[in-house]
């Protein structure tokens, strides 16, 4: 049966990564909405937009009802780990108080709720992590996207929940940055670089999160999924494969502690997840972290397309 598909958040990293991927699809019908401007108009013209805050019930009732989708994957959320600390009120009216606007139109509708959650639900003590570990968050982002997770696992409409790991890719007009391309750039700008040595992550391309996403619609597959890269990596040790890939020098990068940093949020220390289940169930196949620094640097423009 065809699907239609409503993103929300389409000009974040994952939206966009995802408008990208689904306008390609036989079958499918993407219908891209965020908040504000579409930034991937010129992008994508033949891709249908429609102007959605999540955070407005009555925005979310009309424009669901009105796009009719079959699926709704949300990647909106307020995203920034220190911010959230900081600005508590927003950060719970964009994480949680928006899904719960989703989910009672979604369950109205009978729309299958495809949710973006994070490892930041996580307490970092025991990575990686299964599905069925305990969430036990330790800074505020975390306590929303767990309060998230909580609302759409009692919802009554069809719902996943996929929980990635520190995403990586480029996008357009995009104004953040990531590990790979923070550490690039500053090593090109020949800027020494402290990189924690404490931390584990399994890091994910944002294209392999986006098909991870799509693999949950296409196969109408419910519950929870870890998707992430498949490589325990410490920051540090990313930060020296990225001097390597990209030609850069390493001695600009100092191994250091967590505590060496002051920053309003506290941050998991080993998380990373075990994706076993999404193999199994969904097919997902991540690429290699040297694969996804390699698609980056074709994005960039950086170097000959192989193959
Ligand atoms: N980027 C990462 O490293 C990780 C991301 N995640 C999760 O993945 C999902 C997608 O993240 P990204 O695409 O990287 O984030 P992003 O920050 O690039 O995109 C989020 C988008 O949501 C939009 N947004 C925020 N509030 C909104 C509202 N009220 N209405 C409509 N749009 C709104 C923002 O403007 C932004 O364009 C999020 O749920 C995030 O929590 C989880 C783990 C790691």
């Amino acid at each position: 049966m065809a699907k239609r598909i409503l993103i929300t958040g389409s000009n974040g990293l994952l939206g966009q990564k995802l408008v990208a991927l689904l306008r390609t699809q036989p079958e499918i019908e993407v219908v891209a909405s965020s908040r504000g401007a579409n930034k991937l108009a010129t992008l994508y013209p033949d891709v249908r937009f429609v102007p959605l805050d999540v955070t407005d019930a009555a925005q979310v009732t009309q424009v669901l009802s009105d796009v009719n989708p079959s699926h709704l994957i949300h990647t909106a959320a307020m995203t920034n780990v220190d911010e959230c600390e900081l600005n508590r009120a927003a950060c719970w009216q964009q994480n949680v108080t928006a899904v719960e606007n989703l989910v009672a139109v979604c369950e109205v509708l009978a729309v299958h709720l495809i949710h973006v959650s994070t490892d930041f639900v996580f307490s970092g003590n025991a990575g990686p992590l299964a599905e069925d570990a305990l969430p036990a968050p330790v800074n505020y982002y975390g306590e929303s996207k767990m309060a998230a997770e909580q609302v759409v696992q009692v919802a009554t409409c069809p719902w996943s929940i996929v929980r990635t790991v520190l995403v990586y890719g480029v996008a357009h007009d995009y104004g953040r940055t990531n590990i790979v391309l923070w550490v690039r750039d500053s090593l090109r700008a020949h800027t020494p670089i402290k990189v924690v040595d404490d931390q584990l992550r399994t890091p994910t391309l944002a294209e392999d999160l986006a098909q991870g996403c799509w693999l949950v619609a296409q196969q109408n597959a419910t519950g929870i999924f870890h998707i992430s890269g498949d490589e325990l990596l410490t920051p540090y040790d990313m930060a020296l494969r990225v001097a390597d890939f990209f030609g850069l020098d390493k001695q600009l990068i100092t191994k250091v502690n967590s505590d060496t940093f002051t920053q309003p949020a506290r941050r998991p220390p080993r998380t990373g997840f075990i994706i076993s289940k999404a193999r199994r169930i969904l097919g997902y196949q991540p690429h290699s972290f040297e694969e996804g620094m390699r698609l980056l640097a074709q994005q960039l423009g950086e170097i000959q397309q192989t193959g």
